[in-house]
């Protein structure tokens, strides 16, 4: 899709009300050219050349009317404008949102999250300023073409002499505005990277202290500091000498208007009138040339921000941007009616059948390769291996968490289409290797939304070991845990986490690597009363610490992204060389 389409993809999104305000501000662009007509007829009339013969107080009232009617359609303009743009910037921003949801988890937006909230909110606004501004050329080149008429009828060569030049001159300068544009962008990219190195600074004190890398630090922060100074200093220098041509083009052209008009006069050609006039219409042209360039600056950067939305989209197309009525987010709707049924019904597992599933890392080309595996109801598997054999891939993928380049997934012998809409609570719940906290209590990180009913609040501290440490902290579970959960301990971390997952019924519960943080005898607890409290739950664990291993019923092996070897402790001790090294290594390490 041009650029040019997908402007007028969300200018057609709603045609009547982009009518309605383009209509407007043509309307407010066409408006003075009546005062600069009235006020020509009044200066004719101190000299008896005037035509309308309406007196002092008629052009009064006329003046005044005129400026009244501006208002009026001002306000007008503001709420047709203000409903278009929030419109536009709304369809952009929910099909944004719309399509990283269904995206699959892990793989939802490529990059930072501080990244993605700049697609959300500059390129959006961005393009929402080019779609308005759309409206304002419309007016202007009426504006432009009754005024130009207008004149040529009053004094062809005295027009072309005056405006021409003026015009050439204030179109130079705007072309140099798309070199602001560029030195404004640069400004804004070396600022960025300073507050990013002061951010990194602080939040790494610790670090940069015990690597004795302080020179290092402020030698970089120097360096950005520098390339700020002169990206700053481009960006003013620009700005103030392109204002000043702006600016002062409207008197240059007074000065040339009273040139050329005095010998006009002497001869009669040209009233006191039409001076006036000319004079007024001139403070518009700079308003009209600065407009269009506006606009046409928006569209250029339309164009860029819509690359990177696209970038976020991951390969969809750019329909997907302007797609109506596209997220399910309204109770009632379809779609999540959908989802909401199909989430609900709940199949007790008997088996999971996972056949030939890969999944290949794009930009690295690793992953997992040709997995088959078997979960029976109430099983306790766990998958291990080295550090990168490709654990997490493997849950990540079965859960859809990743999307599957090959493979089939059957639940009780029924293939599962959408992995990511069904392995979700009642189906499965998942514990991720990072555990994601927010900024709130411990009691709605946990919950995170779920109803607290029937004691299963309690039920999941007491299985994730956390009623001791609950019991220590400061405000108990209405503790706030600060950003990313910095107020607790590494195993806190890991242990709400498991809360949050244990706090929903599922039939499978998948833990990747959850206890790596865990001293031995909390592991063990955590696994035994697990077993204690839910005997029939199927467990799918990421680990390679002797408590989980010793639990399970079936162990996989990985290595390179395949499934080297699988068995039991006693088996995989007596034929697999990786199972050996993880067993004794970790016995080695303890
Ligand atoms: N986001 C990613 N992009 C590209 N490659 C990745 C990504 N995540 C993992 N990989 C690669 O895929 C392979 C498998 O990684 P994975 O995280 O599944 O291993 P793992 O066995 O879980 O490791 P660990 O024990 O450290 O958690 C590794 O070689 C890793 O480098």
């Amino acid at each position: 899709m041009t650029t040019f389409q997908f402007l007028m993809r969300l200018i057609t999104f709603r045609p009547l009300l982009y009518a309605v305000n383009a209509l407007s501000w043509t309307i407010i662009y066409l408006i003075p050219i009546v005062p600069g007509l009235i006020t020509q007829q009044f200066f004719d009339s101190l000299t008896g050349e005037d035509t309308l013969k309406v007196g002092t107080w008629g052009i009064i009232a006329l003046l005044l009317a005129a400026s009244l009617a501006r208002v009026a359609m001002i306000y007008v303009g503001c709420i047709t404008d203000v409903q278009f743009r929030f419109r536009v910037a709304m369809i952009l921003r929910r099909n944004l949102l719309g399509h990283v949801l269904k995206q699959p988890g892990a793989r939802a937006i490529p990059v930072s999250p501080g990244e993605a909230i700049s697609y959300f909110r500059d390129d959006v606004d961005q393009t929402e300023e080019a779609v308005s501004w759309s409206v304002d050329v419309f007016g202007l080149a009426c504006f432009a073409a009754v005024s130009s008429y207008i004149l040529l009828k009053i004094d062809v060569q005295m027009t072309l002499l005056v405006f021409v030049p003026l015009i050439l001159v204030v179109t130079v300068a705007q072309l140099a505005t798309s070199r602001l544009q560029k030195y404004r962008a640069a400004s804004r990219e070396s600022t960025a990277r300073v507050t990013g190195a002061i951010s990194e600074m602080f939040s790494n004190v610790q670090a940069i202290q015990v690597a004795g890398a302080e020179d290092r630090v402020i030698a970089r922060f120097r360096s950005f500091n520098d390339d700020r100074r002169k990206t700053m200093l481009k960006d003013k220098l620009l700005g103030e000498t392109l204002d000043a041509v702006f600016t002062n083009s409207v008197n240059l052209g007074i000065g040339l208007i009273l040139l050329l008009a005095g010998t006009k006069m002497r001869g009669g050609e040209f009233t006191v009138g039409d001076f006036s006039l000319f004079v007024y219409y001139l403070t518009f042209v700079t308003q009209v040339i600065s407009n269009v360039g506006k606009f046409m600056t928006y569209f250029k950067q339309m164009n860029v921000a819509m690359k990177r939305m696209l970038e976020l989209l991951q390969g969809a197309s750019a329909k997907v941007l302007v797609m109506k009525d596209a997220l399910p987010l309204r109770k009632g709707s379809d779609a999540a009616v959908k989802q909401e049924k199909g989430a609900n019904v709940r199949e007790p597992l008997h088996t999971l059948e996972v056949t030939g599933l890969s999944y290949r890392f794009p930009d690295t080309g690793r992953g997992i390769e040709d997995i088959r595996l078997q979960l029976r109801g109430g099983s306790f598997t766990v998958v291990t291996g080295a550090i990168g054999s490709g654990k997490t891939t493997l849950v990540r993928t079965l859960l859809g968490l990743l999307p599957k380049d090959e493979g089939t997934i059957a639940w009780n012998g029924k293939p599962v289409e959408d992995p990511g809409t069904f392995f979700t609570p009642v189906h499965s719940a998942y514990s991720a290797q990072i555990p994601r906290l927010y900024s709130d209590t411990l009691r709605n990180n946990i919950l995170l939304g779920h109803h607290e009913g029937g004691g299963a609040l309690d039920r999941a501290v007491h299985d994730s070991v956390m009623e001791y440490d609950i019991a220590h902290l400061h405000q108990g579970l209405e503790t706030v845990v600060g950003p990313r959960g910095v107020k607790l301990s590494g195993g806190q971390m890991q242990r709400a986490a498991a809360a949050r997952m244990l706090v929903r019924e599922a039939e499978l519960y998948v833990f990747d690597d959850v206890s790596s943080a865990l001293d031995v005898e909390t592991e063990q607890k955590m696994w035994e009363r697990l077993f204690e409290g839910r005997g029939n739950a199927t467990c799918l664990v990421v680990s390679h610490r002797r408590a989980a291993l010793a639990h399970a019923d079936h162990i996989i092996v990985m290595k390179d992204g395949r499934i080297e070897n699988e068995g039991t402790v006693d088996e995989l001790l007596a034929s697999s060389e990786t199972f050996r090294e993880l067993w004794y290594g970790e016995s080695a390490s303890q």
